[in-house]
Formats: structure tokens, sequence, C-alpha cells
């Protein structure tokens, strides 16, 4: 099997006296989407922000492309290709969308190895970003500045793109668009780590899903087979 693209081994994270990851390990491997799921509060968008650098561990180990980076600043995260799209989005509200997609394709420290996503890439996959290129990302709807940061992570050509709830908030439509887009991201070969509340969603697009509970690991299986166990479906996610 092909060495994973991030493993994270026995991060235990906490927030001041907060104990919040206890114990977690994962792998994502080079072209899988993993999707991350569990109830509110469980510790997701903590492993998301624990895996960029924003929160390290206090023990526990972070590999990524096999070098270790428990230590590593977001920014030396960054360019050693791991791209975060935080929950909530985080663009820019004074810059154009334009401006802001430019911007992120100077930043672009880490050659993506064969994977291009252009400027121009990003808005034939997202068209209303196109139309409003000339317009202040303030101004974008809450769907569009979500499609924005989205595209803004593509064009530094990530070889791990980590979504925190990236459909929180967006329209059905919107919803549906960002469904092709990680469909099309993931046919060029790119590695997903996906934190998401919605079920159906994550299990279209998964290869593996794993659950948290409690800042714990407690199920990692396929779509299908989460899909077919009812018991866990109802005791960790309650659907
Ligand atoms: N900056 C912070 N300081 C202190 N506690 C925090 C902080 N951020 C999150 N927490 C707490 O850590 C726990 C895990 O939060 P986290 O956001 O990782 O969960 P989550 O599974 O992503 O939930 P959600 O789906 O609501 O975003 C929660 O109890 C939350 O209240």
């Amino acid at each position: 099997m092909a060495q994973p693209i991030v493993s994270v081994d026995d991060v235990h994270t906490y927030y001041g006296d907060s104990y919040i990851l206890q114990g977690v390990s994962l792998d994502v491997r080079p072209g899988e989407l993993v999707a991350v799921l569990g109830r509110n509060g469980v510790g997701k968008s903590t492993l998301a922000s624990t895996i960029m650098g924003f929160n390290p561990p206090r023990r526990g180990a972070i590999r990524f492309e096999g070098k270790a980076l428990t230590r590593a600043t977001p920014e030396a995260r960054s360019r050693a290709g791991i791209a975060l799209v935080p929950q909530g989005r985080r663009t820019f509200r004074s810059l154009s969308v334009a401006e802001t997609l430019e911007i992120a394709r100077h930043l672009r420290r880490f050659d993506g190895q064969g994977l291009s996503w252009t400027v121009d890439a990003v808005y034939d996959a997202f068209p209303r970003l196109a139309e409003r290129r000339d317009n202040r990302a303030g101004t974008l709807s809450g769907g569009e500045q979500q499609m924005l940061a989205v595209g803004r992570a593509l064009v530094g050509n990530p070889r791990l793109v980590i979504l925190d709830e990236p459909t929180e908030g967006l329209s059905p439509l919107l919803v549906k668009e960002l469904f092709g887009v990680l469909e099309m991201v993931k046919a060029q070969g790119s590695t997903i780590l996906l934190v998401e509340q919605r079920l159906k969603f994550a299990l279209a697009l998964a290869d593996r899903v794993v659950i948290l509970n409690k800042g714990k690991v407690v199920y990692t299986a396929t779509p299908a087979e989460l899909q077919a166990d009812e018991d866990v479906r109802h005791r960790y996610l309650g659907v």
C-alpha cells in the first residue's frame, strides 16, 4: 500500500486545560478522500487545525509525506503542500475575487507536481466566481465566499486539502456545485480530508469515513459499511 500523505499518530490536543483530542490516529493515502464525521463539539475542527499547525498537539506525532511536522509552523506546512479551507471561510473582505486568487497564486511556494489548478481553472469550476471576479469578497454571498475559499486553496496546488465543513450555510444548489468541484479535484488525484456534517454529501465523496466522538476515533469504515450500520449512525451521528 502507498505511504500515507499524512499520518496522525496518537495525537493529544488541548485548549488550555480542555483536553480535546484524546489520542487520535489516522492516515490519509495519496488520492484518497477521507471524511471525518461526528456530532458538534467532538473535535473535528480541532483535528483540522492541529494538522495545519494552528493548534499543535501536546503529545503524538504528525507526519507529512514521511517527514515529521508535529512542531512545524502553519507556514512551513503550507510550503510543504497542505492547505486548509477553514470553517467560516475567512476571506479578506476588501480584496476582489480576482485579487484573492492572484495573491494565492503568487504566494504559492509549492510546486504542485503535475497538479495544475490555475485561476482560470477555478473560474471554470465555479462560474459564479468568474461573474463576480471584480467584486470585493465582502460583498459576496456566504456560498460565493465559500467557493472563493476553496478556489484560493486550490490555486496553491496543495498535495493535501483539508476542508472544514465546506457545505455549512450553502444553498442546495451550491452544495451540488461544490460536490462537482470536489469530484473534479479528486479525479485529478488530489488528497482530501473532509470534515463534514452532511452525511449524504460525505458518503457520496469519501473513500473512507472516520467518526470522532469525544476526541477519539471510534469508527473507521467505507461509506457503504457506514450506510449499512444503522446502530453506528444512530449512536454517533444521531441519524
Ligand atoms: N479556541 C477554543 N478554546 C477553547 N475551547 C475550544 C476552542 N475551540 C473549540 N473549543 C472546544 O473544543 C471542543 C471541540 O471543538 P471543535 O470545534 O473541534 O469540534 P467540532 O467537532 O468541529 O464541532 P463543530 O461541528 O461544532 O464545529 C468543543 O467542546 C469546543 O467548545
